[in-house]
């Protein structure tokens, strides 16, 4: 792990990782921006940094937003190759540090450091969303943030398994049956609605005690309108005023800020308000009543940012990476032949499918789902971290206040890690890292499998759940089914772009998510 050491001005993060430096380009061409911003740090007679290699081209004011294309990681990812693993790139006004090595990724936002865990302020996430502070995904380290941290910890964690266990197995079975149904009437299914409503089931039963009847269900109309507003409203397009203060006249002449405190005040939290009256009614176990009794964190407002937190985090990511799993799969049927004889094997052994605990004996399965996951992350740059202090990387300059985010994409294919990295390889991870991913999340740089959990101190809280509902899934789809593509007119497969992808804001998701779900005839249990 990187060395730490703080004075009172300046964190310097050592690199001790062979190689780590070394592979660190110069910038051939810093902006002046970037220059200019640099210099009040390197005035201090302290240190005497080096720049962070910057792109070309950056506009005075907007720095490089004109470049970013509509997939900005796209671009991330092509400046990265130019320019090394740390580069700087000008948001506008803001300065986002975006990092494409893993040892380095964890060096400046490992656990053991402190001064890379907050969270950039934005105004809709921060202000409105997070209540100015609380919850967790929005909120910077407090004590309420780390204890309510913890109590989202617990209720996620294994030791809670069977609870969660028996929450999904059931939702599991239903969604393969609806997809295998609407196929079987349709021709073809939009796969993305059925597993939004599957993990959100999940999590709005862990919350709440209750779960919502189908996807006509008021519940999940008003859950789903109420996420995708908060992600659309999160994301940076929305938030531009945040990189260009200057639209925020834009802000005020579309009266913004009274449009964000309509939704948060007159939508989302009477929505949550009820869904915890209505638990406190019902005699049943979750999770807004267990909050609601720990002392300190039992606030009105940090409740409600907690739950729609875990609701919001918890819901699209699963079934984003459900999606992608099966656009890809639906390119290699062989592969899916061979996930179908393995877990067989261990029903014809057992007479039952295998449980989450029982993964080991269908590692290839395993592998399967690590190499999907490494092969389209879900996010492009996870969620972004904030210096709190100046920070020396191995003789670079992190400023205090610039944003530091991961290029996923980037990350993902590094050749040093991944051996072949622009290629598939269903059993890449069959004889290593077969380590669950929740536990890999939280371990060094080594022994991790994949990066789509994100870093340190902030690393996903709901790994475990995310992993729990990835295999109910798996297990039952692939022992029953074959994902196809869908057909055109003439009755001819029409495979998925694997390069068309939608930008959600945070996540990444399929542009096109249609297929057929055909029913084995003799299918397993
Ligand atoms: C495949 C599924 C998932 C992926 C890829 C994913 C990914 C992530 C990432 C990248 C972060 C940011 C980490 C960082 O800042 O370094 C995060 C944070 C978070 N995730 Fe997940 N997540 C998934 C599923 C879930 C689930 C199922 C839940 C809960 C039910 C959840 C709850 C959260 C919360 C509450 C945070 C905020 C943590 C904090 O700010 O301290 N996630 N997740």
């Amino acid at each position: 792990m990187g060395l730490l050491q703080q004075d009172s001005t300046v964190s310097k993060i050592v690199f001790n990782t062979p190689g780590g430096a070394t592979t660190i380009t110069l910038g051939v061409a810093a902006g002046i921006w970037l220059l200019l911003s640099s210099l009040k740090h390197i005035s201090n007679p302290k240190i005497d940094l080096k720049t962070i290699p910057s792109p070309k081209g950056a506009y005075p004011y907007f720095g490089h937003l004109p470049l970013l294309g509509e997939i900005p990681s796209l671009q991330f990812s092509k400046w990265h190759k130019e320019l090394g693993p740390l580069i700087s790139v000008k948001m506008g006004v803001k300065q986002w540090i975006s990092i494409s090595d893993a040892n380095l990724a964890h060096q400046i936002l490992g656990i053991d450091t402190t001064v890379t865990a907050n969270r950039p302020h934005t105004t809709f996430l921060c202000d409105y969303h997070a209540l100015k502070d609380n919850g967790i995904a929005g909120a910077n380290p407090s004590t309420q943030w780390k204890k309510t941290r913890a109590a989202t910890l617990q209720i996620l964690s294994p030791r809670n398994r069977e609870h969660l266990d028996k929450l999904h197995g059931p939702d599991a079975d239903l969604l393969i049956e609806t997809l295998v149904n609407t196929t079987a009437r349709d021709g073809s299914v939009a796969v993305s609605d059925p597993l939004h409503f599957t993990s959100l089931n999940v999590i709005f039963a862990t919350c709440f005690g209750r779960r919502a009847e189908s996807v006509d269900d008021p519940v999940f109309k008003e859950v789903s309108y109420l996420m995708n507003q908060t992600g659309k409203r999160s994301s940076p397009a929305e938030e531009i005023s945040t990189f260009l203060p200057v639209m925020a006249i834009m802000d005020i002449l579309f009266r913004k800020k009274k449009d964000m405190h309509k939704f948060i005040y007159e939508r989302r939290n009477p929505a949550f308000e009820r869904y915890i009256k209505a638990s406190l009614e019902e005699d049943v176990d979750c999770f807004a009543k267990s909050l609601l009794e720990m002392e300190d964190i039992n606030n009105h407002d940090n409740v409600i940012v907690t739950l729609a937190d875990l609701i919001i985090a918890g819901t699209d990511t699963t079934a984003v990476m459900l999606e992608w799993s099966m656009i890809i799969l639906c390119h290699y049927p062989e592969v899916q032949k061979t996930m179908r004889e393995e877990i067989g094997k261990f029903v014809s052994e057992h007479g039952r499918l295998p449980t989450f605990d029982e993964r080991e004996s269908v590692p290839y399965s395993i592998s399967v789902q690590k190499e999907c996951m490494r092969f389209r992350p879900i996010t492009y740059f996870g969620l972004p971290h904030e210096a709190s202090q100046d920070i020396e990387v191995n003789g670079y300059l992190i400023p205090k206040g610039a944003s530091i985010v991961c290029d996923m994409r980037a990350l993902h294919r590094d050749p040093a890690l991944f051996l072949d990295p622009d290629t598939f390889i269903p059993d890449r991870y069959v004889n290593e890292r077969s380590k669950p991913m929740y536990t890999s999340a939280n371990m060094g740089p080594e022994m991790r499998d994949h990066y789509n959990f994100g870093f340190g101190r902030r690393v996903c809280p709901g790994a475990y759940l995310a992993e729990l509902e990835i295999f109910n899934v798996w297990v039952r789809l692939y022992s029953r089914c074959l994902v196809e593509p869908a057909k055109d007119a003439f009755g001819l497969p029409v495979y998925p772009d694997l390069d068309d992808i939608y930008n959600a804001g945070i996540t990444s998701k399929p542009g096109s998510s249609t297929l057929r779900i055909i029913k084995y005839k003799d299918a397993l249990l």
